[in-house]
Parts: structure tokens; sequence; C-alpha cells
């Protein structure tokens, strides 16, 4: 039995929590997998380093809306993938031996844990470990469905056709042909790469419309876009899935019945299967039973508005909870506010002498208001806030606001025919209370919308009360805004 003072599990953004405030007590990381975590290693920098090539591919195979006479040859997918990793592997690298070789105070787990009580675990390999305070970080995995013909072992394991997220971005070539299920932002990001890219895919969805849980302007205009782009098989799913002789696989497709008169393809024969079917909490592998840790419906581990993990109800003394595991959003940006949150929480409790000796007083909350996303495909997406139907839910005096990217100096140079701006506001307040963003750049002129909503900035002071640069792009979001009827 080794005992800490700290224990943090997982080493995505519960790995910033340790720093010098922390020289001088005992901490243990436990990280079963790459340093560094999922956002890293297979998740944001990855994905957008291969977005970005993908797009200026995309763009060259057509510009012929501005007049250009381009093409797209190919991908040297080998360079591409190790430009990637390389910078990527390095930090893993990196970040491993700085925790295990050069913190004299730090001890690493490269291995899973999971827990036997409130402040005790065992290691894969069977080492005891206990903690006066606790920091669970471990993030999300891959939903896989089942599928008759899928041994769920052979997703994701060396030499299969089956992927998720994971793996699909360290193949050995570039693939001839990708078939991806699911509707969400790993679809519509992976969708964008390997079709801009120059791979056959073909996307399954097994409703009529991508983005599930985006505004319906976003779901409606989005889905037409991208489905202008690449090849959207809407109201299906896969029936049975065959490996065939040279490694390729057979697909079967069935109606979902949620698409009236959808159109069953017929079997198709790919070189790789992408799932992209959702992401759940990596909670079950940690055995938080053994706590008596109250986990939610959807096997998120249940916290506090100040981040402290919950028993029947009540903080557990010292324990804390971060990220995929325990938030509502399944974004870096929102592990990372929580990891300060986290700190600033553990911090406090440890000047307050005995775990959970911190009064709620001496606490930070977290903050989920105006949570922002953006979705890296081919249209870009970002949105902030409420959708318009959340904000009538919600019984707000809604007013809506929009432009296209076409209405503004700078969407005539692009020739932009499709990208748009909606913003959501209430008239009495006058608040924004969420924005929803097509088109190029979408995830950078967002940024004021974002600003607003943090700051309860009125929508018509944002609008005029400051100088737009003319003729920049940012200028559709001006014209949205004041296109909101405020009275
Ligand atoms: C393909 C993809 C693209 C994405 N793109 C974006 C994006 O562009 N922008 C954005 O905001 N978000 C994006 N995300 C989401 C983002 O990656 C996650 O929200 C974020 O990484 C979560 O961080 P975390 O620290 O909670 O968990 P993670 O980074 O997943 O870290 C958890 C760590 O815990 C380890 N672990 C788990 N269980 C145990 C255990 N029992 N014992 C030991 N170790 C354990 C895991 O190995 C892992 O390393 C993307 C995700 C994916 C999959
Ligand atoms: N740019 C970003 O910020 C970014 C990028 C990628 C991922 N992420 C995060 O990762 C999370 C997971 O991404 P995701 O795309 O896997 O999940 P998602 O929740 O966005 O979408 C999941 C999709 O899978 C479909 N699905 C579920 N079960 C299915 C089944 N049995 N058969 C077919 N389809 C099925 C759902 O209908 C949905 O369309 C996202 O919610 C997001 O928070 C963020």
């Amino acid at each position: 039995m080794t005992h800490f003072d700290v224990l943090v599990i997982g080493t995505g953004s519960g790995n910033s929590i340790i720093n010098h405030r922390f020289d001088g007590l005992r901490v243990a990381i436990a990280e079963e997998d790459r340093f560094g975590g999922t956002c890293l290693n297979a998740g944001c920098i990855p994905t957008k380093m291969y977005v970005y090539p993908a797009t200026r591919a995309e763009e060259a195979a057509d510009s012929s809306a501005v007049n250009l006479s381009t093409s797209y040859g190919s991908a040297d997918w080998p360079a591409l993938r190790d430009r990637i990793f390389a910078r990527i592997d390095a930090i893993e690298a990196d970040g491993r031996a700085y925790r295990t070789e050069r913190q004299e105070n730090v001890t690493v787990f490269p291995e899973h844990v999971r827990f036997t009580g409130p402040h005790s675990l065992v290691t894969a390999s069977g080492r005891e470990i206990t903690a006066d305070r606790i920091v669970i970080a471990a993030g999300s995995a891959p939903v896989v469905p089942e599928i008759p013909g899928l041994d769920p072992a052979r997703v994701d394991a060396p030499d299969s056709p089956f992927h998720t997220s994971r793996t699909i971005m360290r193949l050995d070539s570039q693939p001839e042909s990708v078939l991806i299920l699911g509707s969400g932002f790993i679809s519509a990001e992976f969708g964008h790469i390997f079709s801009g890219l120059g791979t056959r895919t073909v996307v399954a969805i097994r409703g009529d419309r991508m983005l599930p849980g985006a505004d319906a302007a976003i779901r409606d205009r989005f889905t037409a876009e991208f489905s202008a782009r690449h090849d959207v098989r809407p109201g299906v799913e896969a029936a049975s899935v065959r490996v065939l002789d040279d490694g390729r696989v057979e697909v079967a497709f069935r109606a979902t019945g949620r698409v009236p008169g959808a159109e069953v393809p017929a079997p198709l024969v790919v070189e790789r299967v992408l799932f992209a079917t959702g992401r759940a909490p990596a909670s079950a592998g940690l055995s938080p039973q053994a706590a008596g840790i109250d986990t939610r419906a959807d096997g998120r581990i249940a916290v506090d508005e100040y981040l402290r993990v919950l028993a029947d109800g009540a903080p557990v003394p010292g324990v804390f909870a971060l990220g995929d595991i325990s938030s509502p959003h399944q974004l870096k940006h929102v592990a990372n506010h929580e990891a300060r949150v986290v700190k600033a929480n553990l911090v406090a409790d440890l000047d307050a002498g005995a775990p959970g000796g911190a009064p709620a007083s001496a606490l930070t909350p977290v903050n989920h208001k105006g949570v922002p996303a953006a979705v890296f495909s081919s249209p870009q997406v970002a949105h902030v806030g409420m959708t318009e139907e959340e904000a009538r839910a919600a019984g707000h005096d809604v007013v809506v606001g929009t432009r296209d990217y076409g209405g503004v100096a700078y969407g005539w140079a692009m020739e932009d025919t499709t990208g748009f701006v909606k913003v959501v506001a209430d008239r009495s307040s006058r608040l924004l209370l969420g924005a929803h963003l097509m088109g190029p750049e979408a995830s950078m002129i967002i940024q004021p919308l974002i600003q607003a909503i943090a700051f309860d900035q009125p929508a018509d002071e944002v609008a005029k009360g400051q100088y737009w640069i003319h003729p920049a792009l940012p200028e559709v979001v001006e014209n949205a805004l004041l296109d909101l009827d405020l009275r």
C-alpha cells in the first residue's frame, strides 16, 4: 500500500493541475494510455491538423467560383500523418518524461486504476494506492454499436478495418474508401477530412439531418450543404458487417424508420469503417460503486458546482472530478476551465488542512455560461448559447437576427452562397441568448458573440458601440446583430 497526498487519474486536462504549488507533496498520476489525453493524441489537435489540408485540397479541387483554374492532385498521406504525429508524439513523450523522470515528488502509474474505496485504488498490476485527495479526470471513450458480424474486440485492433477516432488517423496509407457511421461532430469532421483528401467517403446517418442538438437552421442548412459536398445516406444504419478475404468490409444497411421513404443502399464494400457514434464517460472502468460515488444516468461521475464528487448526494471529502468524465460538455476548453476550477478548489482544500475541510465560501464554482463549440467541417459551424427552440422553451421574448455571408462585402469576395449568421436575443433585456454560424471561419468570427454572452453585453451595444473593420468578414456578425428588432 503506497500513500499519496494527491492522486490525479488521467493526463488530459487533469495533467495541468500539478504545478509548483504541489512541490512539497507526494503526488501520483495514473495514465493507462498516451500522456496528454484525447485532445492531444487522438482528438482536437490531430483532427484539425488533418482538416486544414483537407480544406485546402477541397478549395484547390474547385476554385471556379472565383474564376481560378485549379485542381487537386493527391495527398502524401504518410508524410502528412508523420508531420502531424511527429509533433504530437514528441509532446506526449516529453510530458511523460517530465512527470516520470524529472519530478522527484511525482510517481507515474502507467496503467489502469480503479477504486476499491473512497480514497483507495488498485492498479491493473495489483499495486494498492491510497490518497488523501483525488482528481478524477478520466475522460470519455468511443461508443461502438452492436452490429451482427462485428466483433467488438476487432474495433481499433491492429490490422483491423474497424476504427474509431482513436486509430483512424494513424493508418499506414490513405484509404481508398471509408464508411462513416454517425451524424455528429466526429462524422462531420472526418467526412470532410477523407472526402477532401480524395477518399471515396460515405456517411450513413440514422435520421434525416446532421448535427443533432444544433439549432434547426444550422441542422437544415448544414445538412443540405454537407450533402452537396459529401455522399450522405439518411435514414439508414448498418444491419450487418462481413470482412472479405481481401480485408475490406461488406456492409449491409437497413432503414431506421426515422425517415419516410429512405432509400436503403445496396451492400457497400469499403476499405475502412469509422464509428462516429458518440462517446461515453470512462466511468465504468473506475468502479465508482466501490467508492460509493454517484453516477448519472449517462454514466457521468456526479459532481456539485465546485466539482466535488458526490456520494449519496454529499461531497466525498477531497475528491474532485473534471472534464468528459463528469461534465455536461465533451469539449476541451470546458475540460480546461474545469481543471482550473479543480486546481483552485484543491489548493483551497489543502490550505484548509483535512480533506473536505474547505467551506463552500472558499471554493470557486464552475461556470458553464455561454459554452461555445465549433465543428471543423465543410462548411464550418460554430455556436454558443441557446438554440432558438431552447430560448422559446425557456420563456424568453425571443427575437432573431440573421445575415448571409453573401450579404456583406467579404462574402461577395468569397462568392459564398450558403454561409449565414443567426443570433437569438431576448427583446426585453436586449441580451444575446445564442448565436449559430455556418461558413468559412465561423469558429473565429463568433468570438465577439461569445464575449457578449459571457459579459452580458446588450446586443445593440455590441453592434453599434464598437468599430467593425470594413470590409472584413465579421461584418456579417455586425449585420446579424443589427437585424435584431429590439425596439
Ligand atoms: C476526434 C475528436 C476530436 C475532438 N475535437 C475537439 C475540438 O476540436 N475541440 C474541443 O473542444 N474538443 C474536441 N474534442 C473533445 C476533447 O478531446 C475532449 O473533450 C477532451 O479531450 C476531454 O479531456 P479530459 O481531460 O476530460 O479527458 P481525456 O483527455 O480523454 O483524458 C482522460 C485520460 O484518462 C485516462 N484514463 C481513463 N480511465 C483511466 C483509468 N481508469 N486509469 C488510468 N487512466 C485512465 C485516459 O487514457 C485518458 O488519457 C474532440 C474529441 C475527439 C474524440
Ligand atoms: N470540434 C469539436 O469540438 C469536436 C470534434 C469532435 C468531437 N467532439 C466531442 O466529442 C463528442 C463525441 O463526438 P461524436 O461525433 O462521436 O458524438 P455526437 O454525440 O456528436 O454524435 C453521435 C452520433 O452518433 C449517432 N449514433 C449513436 N448511436 C448510433 C448507432 N447505434 N448507429 C448509428 N449512429 C449512431 C448519433 O445519432 C449521432 O449522430 C462530441 O459530442 C463533442 O462533444 C468535439
